[in-house]
Formats: structure tokens, sequence, C-alpha cells
């Protein structure tokens, strides 16, 4: 029967059953296909939701304008675009010796794939095994400070007389890869990385007490003892600022290895990175070599 004048015939009653059900299944493979691009791209939602955050502190009159600069930034030569993308960083910060570089490699161990482990900048030498772009990205004074004028790095810091830093660039590479990026600083570069737009999670490691803290400096037998009389001076000062209201959003105190560790799992899963209940936690899983290895700050 001819459909009455000016109602156009549902193109689709016209199909048999079988092109509809191949439609169907059409319908459902591109479905398909667009949750896996998104799953593997949670950059992507974390771009929305910085925009939406954005225009509703802002509230705008021309939101095409303000668009139009928001998504500039994410341009990689702007370096502020980096708060945008992906996961927000983590950044771990305690006393040298307190177990930040062992309780990272563990949680690392206990999430594969999940995170990653930016590469840092520094002026020190490379020590023998040491290659350049894997353990760090060894450059010259001049170079370093070339970059800082630049503004490329996250944050940098003197530390033992020693330029280190974490550039937005490396930073920026964890994070399109979908991986939480940790950044392993000295509280000089914590407060570096609050003046930035990173907008990261602040965890500090402590111990239980000053001589736990030296003991383990000691036991590790990696520094003379002007090294260690220099880390535990470092140390107090450290740990009063971390008692600051606000500088961190979480204090562990790493005095049981195993129990500091489950906490951690506990609170990261828990409270910072759901999706992490995705990421096979407790498998059997060899440090990546992103983990940390070989990278002590002297
Ligand atoms: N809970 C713990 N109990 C006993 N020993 C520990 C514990 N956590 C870490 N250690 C040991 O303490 C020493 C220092 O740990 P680690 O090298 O991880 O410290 P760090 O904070 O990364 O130091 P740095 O900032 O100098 O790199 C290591 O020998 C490690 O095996």
């Amino acid at each position: 029967m001819e459909p009455p004048p000016g109602v156009t015939e549902d193109p689709a009653s016209a199909l048999t059953f079988s092109e509809l059900s191949d439609l169907n299944q059409r319908k459902l493979a591109i479905k398909r296909e667009h949750n896996e691009y998104i799953d593997g791209h949670p950059e992507i939602k974390g771009i929305l939701n910085d925009f939406m955050s954005a225009v509703l502190l802002e509230k705008p009159d021309n939101v095409f304008e303000f668009a139009n600069e928001h998504f500039a930034e994410l341009a990689p030569e702007h370096a502020q675009g980096v708060s945008a993308a992906g996961f927000q960083p983590m950044v771990v910060c305690g006393p040298s010796g307190v177990g930040k570089g062992t309780l990272i490699n563990l949680l690392m161990k206990s999430y594969p794939d999940a995170f990653g482990f930016s590469v840092s900048h520094t002026t020190r030498q490379p020590r023998p095994g040491e290659e350049d772009g894997v353990a760090y990205n060894f450059t010259t004074l001049d170079a370093f400070q070339q970059g800082i004028e630049d503004g490329k790095f996250v944050e940098y810091a003197d530390v033992h007389g020693n330029l280190y830093g974490t550039s937005f660039d490396a930073v920026q590479a964890i994070r399109e890869a979908g991986k939480v990026c940790i950044l392993d600083i000295d509280v000089q570069g914590a407060e570096n990385v609050r003046k930035s737009r990173l907008q990261p999670r602040y965890l500090f490691i402590a111990p239980p007490d000053m001589e736990v803290l030296e003991d383990r400096l000691r036991d590790r037998g990696t520094e003379n003892e002007q090294d260690v009389q220099k880390r535990l001076a470092n140390a107090a000062g450290e740990i009063e600022y971390s008692k600051t209201e606000g500088n961190f959003d979480k204090v562990l105190v790493n005095e049981v290895l195993e129990e500091a560790l489950a906490e951690l799992k506990k609170f990261v899963q828990g409270e910072w990175y759901p999706h992490l209940a995705d990421f096979g936690e407790g498998k059997e899983g060899e440090a990546k070599e992103e983990g940390k290895g070989g990278e002590e700050k002297d």
C-alpha cells in the first residue's frame, strides 16, 4: 500500500528479516569498535571532564571562544595542557631512605602496565651501565638551564649539587600511553609542581621515626658518612613540611613493608584511581623497564 501523500515510507520496513539482522550486527560491531577505542584512550574522558569543570568554574558567556582557548592549551607546545590529558599523575615524596623506590616498585608490580615512571633529566654524570633516555636523560648544565628558560620543566631542583628535573614531555608521554605517571621527587620539586597546572595527587612516605630512617640509610650502604648526614639533615625539614595541612593528600608511614604496601594499594585503588581494579591486581609480574632502578639522586 502506498503511504499517504507527504509521509515518507520507513526504509527499514522494506528490509527483509535477514537484512535487518545484518544491519543490527553491523551497528553492534561499530559500537564495540567505538567502546574499544575509548577504553584504550582514557585521556578522552579526562579531557572532556576537565573541559566541563573549567566551563562550570568560569561560566563564560562565549563558550566557543572559551573552548577555543581551552583546547589550544592541549597542544604539546603548551606546557600547561599536560594537566588536561589522561590520569592525574602521582607525586611521591619522602626523605631519602624511607622506602619510596621500594614501595613504588612493588606498586608497579602489583598493577602491571597501569603506572609509568617519567624519565627525569639530570646534569649528573651517568654511572656505568646507565643508558641515556632510560635511567635518566643525561644533559649538560647549559642545556638544562636553556630548558628551564623555555619552560620545559614541570619541576626541577638542585639535589646534592646536581640539577634534576621532570619535563612536561616526559609526563605527557606516560599519560598518552594511558598510564598514571609517578613522579618521585623531593619537596622542593613538589613545591614547583604545585605552581604548575599538573594537578597531581600528593603522597608523602614517612618513616616511623628518625632512628629507623638512619638504620635504613646505613643498611642500604649506598652513601658515605657525609651523604648519610646530609640526607638525615634534609629529612627533618621534609617531615616537618609534610605536616603542614594541605601539602599532601595522603601521608603513609612505612614501618612494616607489607603493611605499608597493602595500605598504599588500598588507598590508591579505593580513593584515587578506581580504574586500577581492571589492572590484574596481584598478578605476578616483573618490575617494568620504566620501573625505578638505579635512580639515586646524588
Ligand atoms: N618497611 C621497610 N622496612 C625495612 N626496610 C625497608 C622498608 N622499606 C624500605 N626498606 C629498605 O630501606 C632502604 C631504602 O629504601 P629505598 O631505597 O626504597 O628508599 P628511597 O626513599 O627510595 O631512597 P632515595 O630517595 O635515596 O632513593 C632499602 O634498603 C630498602 O630495602
